[in-house]
């Protein structure tokens, strides 16, 4: 059976989250699109819209349907959703000023039923070309804006008619230097191809060995990466349990400081890559697709505040020589 893919839209206020949220609901784009809303009523649906009270899911003309957490909890649409499956392909949940994306991550790990049906997908991060810059003055990290740009798989530059091209280029600079990795897009007025953004696997996918090679860029002192690269004949693979084990107590300690960790890791005795997915205290170590005639080997990045990298790749190569 396979799972709903999960978007996370995060992005600062006034970024365009509601703009493409009503992008969603109202364009024929032929995706049937679930979206939840953190708060209702910041919409600007016509009244014709509005939920009535005991109406949990609205149904929009073009297949999607919105429904919101205000009035209850998260699982609890989830578990409603699950009843519209045949309904449903997507479901995007705009974390309205939810900078820590982990109660939402947590959600399609820790419960059984919901895990079962639904699939995390990526965190989408937009982004106000023109103003974020001020925001990132000066904003250390556990600043909001800092930090959803820090935990995007994709970030969507919008608002891109209020600046220039050499404005943009410093910009992308700029965002490379708190997140070496997230692919980066950009939109006028939230108009994405939807394609780009839900489904696109970020949480499944084979780490790009780019994302190595792009860790020499990283110059924000506050966030930073560290990317480790163990080439298994010189190295060795890595004990399974061994790096359960350390990946537990790593995220266990220092949890709040880590906001992403993605590899693709050679695990000893197996034929499979096994890919690895983490957002602070949650991880997900499980097996992929197989070698086959590719040379093994183990990358892993992880990206969070003042990481220590000489004990970071300790711990990597403990798990290679257990
Ligand atoms: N010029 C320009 N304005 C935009 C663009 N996208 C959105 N806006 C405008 O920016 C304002 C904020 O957009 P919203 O979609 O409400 O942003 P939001 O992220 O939902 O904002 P919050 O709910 O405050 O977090 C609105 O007036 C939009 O019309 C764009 O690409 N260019």
């Amino acid at each position: 059976m396979s799972k709903i893919p999960v978007t996370v839209l995060t992005g600062f206020l006034g970024a365009g989250k509601t703009t493409l949220v009503n992008h969603i609901l109202t364009a024929e784009h032929g995706h049937r699109i679930a979206v939840v809303e953190n708060e209702f009523g910041e919409i600007p649906i016509d009244d014709a819209l509005v939920l009535r009270s005991d109406e949990e899911f609205f149904e929009m003309s073009n297949g999607c349907c919105i429904c919101c957490t205000a009035r209850t909890d998260l699982i609890d649409i989830l578990r409603k959703l699950i009843q519209r499956k045949d309904r449903i392909d997507r479901v995007l949940i705009e974390t309205t000023g939810l900078a820590d994306p982990n109660p939402v991550a947590q959600t399609f790990y820790a419960d059984e039923e919901i895990s079962e049906h639904f699939a995390l997908d990526a965190i989408v991060t937009l982004v106000d070309s023109k103003h974020i810059g001020q925001h990132l003055d000066g904003a250390g990290v556990g600043h909001q804006a800092v930090d959803q740009i820090a935990f995007a798989d994709r970030l969507v530059l919008n608002k891109i008619d209020l600046v220039g091209e050499a404005e943009l280029a410093d910009l992308r600079e700029r965002l490379r230097g708190i997140n070496a990795t997230a692919e980066i897009l950009t939109s006028n007025y939230s108009k994405v191809d939807l394609a780009d953004i839900l489904g696109v696997g970020a949480f499944n996918r084979i780490v790009h060995p780019a994302w190595l090679d792009e860790q020499e860029h990283f110059h924000d002192p506050a966030v930073n990466s560290v990317g480790i690269e163990l080439d298994s004949a010189v190295d060795g693979d890595l004990d399974e349990t061994a790096l359960r084990e350390w990946l537990g107590r790593l995220t266990a300690e220092h949890g709040d400081d880590l906001y992403r960790l993605k590899g693709v890791l050679a695990v000893r005795e197996d034929a499979r890559r096994f890919v690895l997915q983490g957002i602070h205290r949650i991880f997900e170590l499980r097996p992929a697709e197989p070698w086959g005639r590719d040379s093994r080997g183990s990358k892993v990045v992880f990206i969070g505040r003042d990481l220590d990298r000489a004990s970071l790749v300790a711990g990597l190569r403990t798990c290679a020589r257990a």
